[in-house]
């Protein structure tokens, strides 16, 4: 019998209204023949509400105590479902995450699943009764109650219908689906119809509130549609899936408390950002945006985003590794913003990054920062114009409209859409039957690239403007751009750094060349041959310990990194063209892959 689960946010059961509508909706599925899970959250603010109650009692309340209390907010919230099941005349049982067997480790309030037994609930399900789990909520060895994170429902949702092998994982919210951008901020936003789990990751991790990214994670490993519908009305939602649709431009997704940190002055040579990351790492700090471009008189500097409230352990953790690295000087900033394009199909697009940073021109808003990965470009920007660009954003790319948009910059390119390789998919689910833990991080490949060149316009002028002109002059002669750079600048002059295909080098270097000769004291320097090594797996940033094994490998057989870039799907770091065969080797032996002949 097919097998459905239902998860049903804060919002969602924030009333005795709500929580019989969400039982009807279960009601309904398994008279229609499936056998349901409910995972339900606790009502409206709840959680929020016990967060204040203990900041009342304590102004440092105990790890332990504070996942014991939170955990209340699902318990209520299930037992009143169980209820209203009953008197709609079906079987239900509510059951704790420690109940359901949902193992975990035991870090108190971001606890990672290790494993779900799911004996206990097959045999209620068995029996005829609708399960209702509590989200976010999971039991450690020693018995301990324990929490997820906040938002942790929606992992617990997937994490189930993985164990189970369900045949949709269904989130119930208070919005028709996922949009375009968070429809609350953007009226003008657009419901997508459907989404591959790559972009969704994306969005969710760089900040599109509606999903949390850690489920996504579960939902690619164990390859469980997600479906994202509203709770109030009979909408068909967002399909999360394998898909080989190919649009420029997906989602958009802001990240407002965001803070930047800045080491300059670092000797340029190998294991300092490997020295970094591990600094990072041990205290459990997830960074983005990583920056790092190629070093000027043998200086290095080595930029990335933190989420505020991260910023004060961050900022130890920098001056510990400094400390370590002997030289170095530490910056950093607080008003500022990320702004995220994510899109399957800009992979094979040369003028998706030229038109947003065209379009953010027009507004005037510059440009403090800029990572590009495949599937996705961030930019930095001065939070108080971070709305602005946003809706600019929105506008530009037409995202309200329902056909996708190409840019007007650049060519699209021909190549097979990766999401349709069958091969693909095949070598995840190999991997995944490995893991030891449920939660365990999944690296799935090491690539090397060795078709590329590295180029950088060095001093060239802090000013909105400036990048949006690079890009669209070499989008315009259809040369395809892949990773790209741009420090935080203190000095009114910033590098950008990107690379580009071999063959399409000196073409590229006269475009830039012509550039850099109208602005006073900008230089261009290039490397004809790179090695660009790329780690490819699954929540690749937010679990922390990737880039440090990955930094650490290539540190230690004395590799120097001049360029990295960081997604949720791929680590990817520029070295000297004749270190990238090695790199290859210690990267596929540090994540235990087997080398391919
Ligand atoms: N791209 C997006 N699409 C839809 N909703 C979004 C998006 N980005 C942010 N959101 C916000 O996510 C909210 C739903 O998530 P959340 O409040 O966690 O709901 P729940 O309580 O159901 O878990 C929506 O109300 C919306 O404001
Ligand atoms: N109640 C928890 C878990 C959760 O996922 O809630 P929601 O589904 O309402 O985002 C929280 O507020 O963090």
């Amino acid at each position: 019998m097919s097998i459905i689960v239902q998860k049903f946010g804060g919002t969602s059961v924030a009333n005795a209204e709500k929580i019989r509508a969400a039982a009807q909706r279960a009601v309904a599925a398994k008279q229609a023949g499936h056998q349901v899970v409910m995972v339900v959250s606790a009502r409206g603010k709840k959680t929020d509400e016990l967060v204040r109650l203990a900041a009342e009692m304590s102004e440092n309340p105990a790890a332990r105590e504070m996942d014991m209390l939170l955990s209340t907010g699902e318990q209520e919230s299930v037992s009143l479902m169980a209820m209203a099941v009953h008197s709609l005349g079906e079987k239900a049982v509510s059951l704790t995450g420690g109940q359901i067997g949902i193992t975990t480790d035991s870090t108190f309030s971001r606890a990672r699943i290790e494993s779900i037994s799911t004996d206990r609930i097959r045999k209620h399900l068995d029996a005829g009764e609708i399960v209702i789990a509590c989200g976010f909520q999971g039991i450690d060895p020693e018995m301990n109650i324990t929490t997820l994170g906040r938002g942790g429902s929606d992992t617990t949702a997937t994490a189930l219908a993985a164990a189970l092998q369900a045949d949709e994982c269904q989130i119930y919210t208070d919005v028709e689906g996922v949009f375009t951008t968070d429809p609350r901020v953007v009226s003008a936003a657009r419901k997508v119809s459907l989404l591959a789990y790559d972009e969704m990751l994306e969005l969710a991790s760089l900040g599109a509130g509606v999903m949390h990214s850690r489920s996504i994670e579960f939902a690619k490993k164990f390859c469980v549609p997600l479906r994202v519908r509203p709770s109030f009305d009979e909408g068909e939602g967002t399909l999360i899936a394998n898909t080989g649709e190919q649009r420029m431009v997906a989602g958009l997704a802001l990240a407002r408390n965001e803070a930047r940190v800045t080491l300059a002055d670092l000797p340029d040579q190998p294991g300092v950002t490997s020295c970094i990351f591990a600094c990072m790492a041990k205290r459990k700090i997830p960074v983005d945006m990583v920056v790092q471009n190629v070093a000027v008189d043998g200086k290095a500097t080595v930029s990335f985003t933190v989420q505020e409230g991260e910023l004060a352990d961050t900022l130890t953790a920098a001056n510990e590794a400094i400390k370590i690295l002997g030289a170095g000087t530490i910056r950093s900033g607080t008003n500022v913003a990320k702004l995220s394009v994510v899109g399957a199909g800009m992979r094979n697009h040369s003028g998706v990054a030229a038109q947003m940073f065209d379009i953010l021109l027009k507004k005037g808003i510059n440009l403090q920062m800029i990572t590009t990965s495949e599937i996705k470009i961030s930019v930095l920007v001065e939070r108080d114009r971070c709305d602005e660009a946003l809706l600019a954003v929105h506008e530009g790319f037409c995202m309200e409209t329902a056909v996708p948009q190409t840019p007007e910059i650049g060519i699209q390119q021909k190549t097979k859409s990766p999401e349709c390789d069958q091969s693909e998919d095949q070598l995840l689910s190999r991997i995944v039957s490995k893991l030891a833990k449920m939660e365990d991080i999944v690296v799935s490949e090491v690539q090397l690239d060795e078709s590329q060149s590295r180029v950088t316009l060095h001093h060239i002028p802090d000013v909105p403007g400036t990048c949006a002109e690079i890009f669209t002059t070499v989008a315009n002669k259809n040369i395809m751009v892949d990773m790209i750079v741009q420090n935080v600048s203190d000095t009114g002059h910033a590098e950008v750094s990107f690379t580009v295909q071999r063959t399409d080098l000196e073409n590229c270097l006269k475009l830039v060349g012509e550039l850099a000769s109208k602005w006073d004291d900008a230089t261009v320097s290039h490397e004809p041959e790179i090695g660009k090594l790329t780690v490819v797996g699954i929540g690749l940033r937010t679990h922390t310990g990737v880039g440090e094994k990955m930094f650490k490998a290539l540190a230690d057989a004395n590799i120097n990194i001049q360029m990295i870039n960081t997604s949720e799907i791929r680590m990817s770091a520029v070295v000297a063209a004749d270190q990238g065969k090695t790199g290859f080797k210690v990267l596929n032996k540090a994540f235990n892959l087997v080398e391919e002949a």
